[in-house]
C-alpha cells in the first residue's frame, strides 16, 4: 500500500473540526452459504444505502478520545451497548489508519448516532467508514479511495459498502463490491425494534437451523440476478417479487414477534416486507407516498419501537460534510 506523505489538514472548519457522515444500509438480497473455515459465511448480497445517517466529527487531540452521542449512547449492556473505547469500530478505524499512514493517532472524536444499534442497518460500519474519511482529512494522510476500502475491509464485512454507498453486489464475506445500476428512487419504511439482535447470534442460529435440517444447507446460493434486474428495470412489483433474505428465518426464530410486524406491513399493502440483514429492523417497501403513510401507521405498535422513512435516492457512501 502506498501512502503519500502527510500533506497537511483537509477540509477543516474554524474550530479545527472535520465532519463526515455515512448512511445506513438495507439488504434487498442476502444469500448465505455454509460457514467457512475462517468463521465467516460466503455471501451474495445486494446492499442499498438509505437516507438515514450517522455523523462523525473529529478534532485535533492528544491521543484518542471518543464520545458516543444520540441514539446509540443509551444502552450500557447487551447488543445495543456502544462502547466508547477501543472496542468501538471508530477507535479501531483511527488506530488502523494512523498505523498504516505512519502518523500519530491523535484525535478527539464524537459519533452522533441516528442509525439504531444492532438493527441490521450497519450503523457501526457507517461510523467506521465516516471516521476513516474524516480522519484522513484531519491528519492529511491523503489515502486513495482504494486504500481506504482496503482498511475498511479489515474493520468489518459491511464497512467497504458503507464507504462506497449507492447500490452494490457484495460477495466473499460481503466486502468484495461491484456497483449495481438502480434506475429510480425507492421509498422504504423501517420498523425499528426496541431491542437489537447480535449479528453473530443470527448467523449462529442459521447454522443451527441448517444443522437440524430445518432449513436448506445453503450449498447453493440464491442468485442475485433477479434483484439486480428488478433494480435496473424499475417497477416496484418486480423488486418486491425478488427481495429475499436467508437471515430472516433465524432472526424470526430468535425474535418471534417480528412475524407480526412483517404481517402487519403486508396487510397494510407493503409491496414487500423483509428483515434487513441480521435484523431486527423490518424494511417495508412502499408503492407511493400514501402507502408509506399507511405502512408507518401499521408498523407502529407491532413489536416495533419506532418507524423511520428512508429512501434510496441514490445515497452516497461516507463523505465529508460542511
Ligand atoms: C448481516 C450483515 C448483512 O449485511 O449485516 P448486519 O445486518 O448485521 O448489519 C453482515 O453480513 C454483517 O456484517 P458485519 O456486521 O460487518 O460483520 P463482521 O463484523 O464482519 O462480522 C461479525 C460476525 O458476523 C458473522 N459473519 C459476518 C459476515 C459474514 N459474511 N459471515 C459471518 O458469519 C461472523 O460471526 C462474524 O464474526
Ligand atoms: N460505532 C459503533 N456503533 C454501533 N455499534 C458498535 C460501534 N462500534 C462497535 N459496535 C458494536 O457493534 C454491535 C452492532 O453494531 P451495529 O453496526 O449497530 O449493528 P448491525 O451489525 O446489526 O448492523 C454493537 O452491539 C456494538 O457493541
Amino acid at each position: 500500500m502506498s501512502w503519500s506523505a502527510p500533506g497537511g489538514p483537509g477540509r477543516i472548519a474554524g474550530d479545527g473540526a472535520v465532519v463526515a457522515r455515512a448512511p445506513a444500509k438495507i439488504n434487498v438480497h442476502l444469500a448465505v452459504g455454509p460457514l467457512r473455515s475462517d468463521g465467516f459465511h460466503e455471501l451474495r448480497t445486494v446492499y442499498l444505502a438509505v437516507s438515514l445517517f450517522d455523523t462523525v466529527t473529529v478534532r485535533p487531540g492528544d491521543g484518542l478520545a471518543l464520545e458516543v452521542a444520540g441514539e446509540g449512547a443509551a444502552a450500557t449492556t447487551g447488543p445495543d451497548a456502544v462502547p466508547a473505547d477501543r472496542r468501538n469500530l471508530v477507535w479501531r478505524a483511527a488506530e488502523l489508519l494512523a498505523e498504516r499512514a505512519g502518523v500519530a493517532a491523535d484525535a478527539s472524536i464524537t459519533v452522533d448516532k441516528s442509525i439504531p444499534v444492532a438493527a441490521g442497518l450497519a450503523g457501526g460500519s457507517a461510523d467506521a467508514a465516516a471516521a476513516l474519511v474524516a480522519l484522513d482529512a484531519l491528519w492529511g494522510t491523503r489515502a486513495t479511495r482504494g486504500e481506504l476500502a482496503a482498511l475498511a475491509a479489515q474493520l468489518g464485512s459491511d464497512v467497504p459498502f458503507s464507504l462506497q454507498g449507492g447500490v452494490a453486489l457484495g460477495s466473499g464475506r460481503g466486502e468484495q463490491l461491484s456497483p449495481v445500476l438502480a434506475r429510480r428512487r425507492w421509498d422504504w419504511v423501517l420498523g425499528i425494534a426496541g431491542e437489537g439482535l447480535s449479528t453473530p447470534a443470527v448467523y449462529g442460529e442459521l447454522d443451527r437451523l441448517r444443522a437440524a435440517g430445518r432449513l436448506p444447507g445453503g450449498e447453493e446460493l440464491t442468485p442475485p440476478e433477479p434483484v439486480i434486474a428488478a433494480l435496473r428495470s424499475g417497477p416496484v412489483a418486480a423488486l418486491a417479487a425478488a427481495v429475499s433474505n436467508d437471515l430472516q428465518p433465524p432472526a424470526l426464530s430468535l425474535r418471534p414477534p417480528l412475524r407480526r410486524a412483517l404481517r402487519a406491513a403486508a396487510e397494510a399493502g407493503a409491496a414487500a416486507a423483509v428483515v434487513s440483514g441480521s435484523g431486527p429492523t423490518v424494511a417495508a417497501l412502499a408503492e407511493d407516498e400514501e402507502s408509506a403513510v399507511r405502512l408507518t401507521a401499521a408498523l407502529a405498535g407491532e413489536g416495533v419501537f419506532r418507524t423511520v422513512r428512508a429512501v434510496h435516492g441514490p445515497v452516497p457512501g461516507a463523505r465529508l460534510v460542511g
